[in-house]
């Protein structure tokens, strides 16, 4: 799918650009510096997820969206990682989607044909057969998300005033399934979904695809099977589980 942008050529293939977003600052995990900085065998986990985009055939270009504070610190690790595809280290946002949108600004220029990928920097563990499913996918959708079955069954619950919480309902756990990254869209597609969601003072999303669904009702978001393995790294513990995951991978990038 890789190719020259599709700017103008409806017959050129569609540029795909990877948006790698590391502007959070881990305040789950704990720790002096953001979680996507932490050493995963031998190397950062910012750093591999950036690998794994630099390394899919389908991907052209990699932008990465990184705390303010450490933008320097990322931009040495692409410069002497051999992160040639990264075109772009550029500062997040406030908010998970302060950053989507930060990465859409960076894609101004872009063909509205265009595709970009919105990763979680701290899902290091993407596996190409992802990658090259979710740029598959949007060859026949507008968005697609990467998603994984639940083993346990969700429940819905409410809260009451005291914080008590009760059971309110269980949905049926065969049309469930947990969210990960990537999430692709065509770039027109992402675009006039965040012109709408940005219009909304009530806007609260914590995904990209969730914000296509709500505001372009009509747009297909496909769906592509993830992996259990790309967990993303969110509380202590985490690293110590991607590494034991990545040590069973037939051929891990160790370092
Ligand atoms: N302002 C933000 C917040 C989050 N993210 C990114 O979104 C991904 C998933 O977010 P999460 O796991 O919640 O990371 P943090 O927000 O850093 O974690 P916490 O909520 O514990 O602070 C991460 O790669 C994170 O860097 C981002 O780009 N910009
Ligand atoms: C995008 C995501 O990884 C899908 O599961 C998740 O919503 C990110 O949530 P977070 O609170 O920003 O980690």
């Amino acid at each position: 799918m890789s190719g020259a942008s599709a700017a103008g050529d409806p017959s050129e293939a569609p540029r795909v650009t990877a948006a790698v977003l590391a502007g959070g600052v881990g305040a789950r995990m704990g720790g002096a510096r953001p979680k996507q900085l932490l050493p995963l065998a031998g190397r950062a986990v910012i750093e591999r997820s950036i690998a794994a985009f630099c390394d899919a055939p389908d991907v052209d270009d990699v932008i990465v969206l990184m705390v303010e504070d450490h933008l320097p610190e990322v931009s040495e690790m692409v410069e002497h990682g051999g992160l040639a595809k990264v075109s772009a280290v550029l500062p997040g946002g406030p908010t998970r989607t302060a950053t989507s949108t930060a990465a859409l600004r960076a894609l101004d220029t872009r063909d509205g044909r265009d595709l970009v990928l919105l990763h979680d920097a701290v899902r290091p563990l993407v596996s190409q057969r992802v990658i090259a499913d979710c740029v598959a996918a949007l060859t026949e959708a507008g968005a697609v998300g990467t998603a994984v079955p639940t083993a346990d069954t969700v429940i819905e619950v409410e809260r009451d005033t005291s914080g008590s919480q009760t059971l309110r309902a269980v949905p049926p756990r065969e049309s469930l399934r947990r969210m990960q990254t990537p999430q692709g869209f065509r770039l027109d597609v992402l675009r006039r979904a965040y012109d709408r969601a940005l219009a909304d003072p009530e806007l609260a999303a914590t995904d990209d695809c969730g914000v296509v669904l709500r505001y372009l009702p009509g747009e297909t978001v496909r769906i592509v099977e993830g992996d259990e393995s790309n967990l993303k790294i969110t509380n202590p513990g985490d690293v110590e589980v991607a590494e034991m995951l990545l040590r069973r991978q037939p051929a891990a990038r160790v370092p």
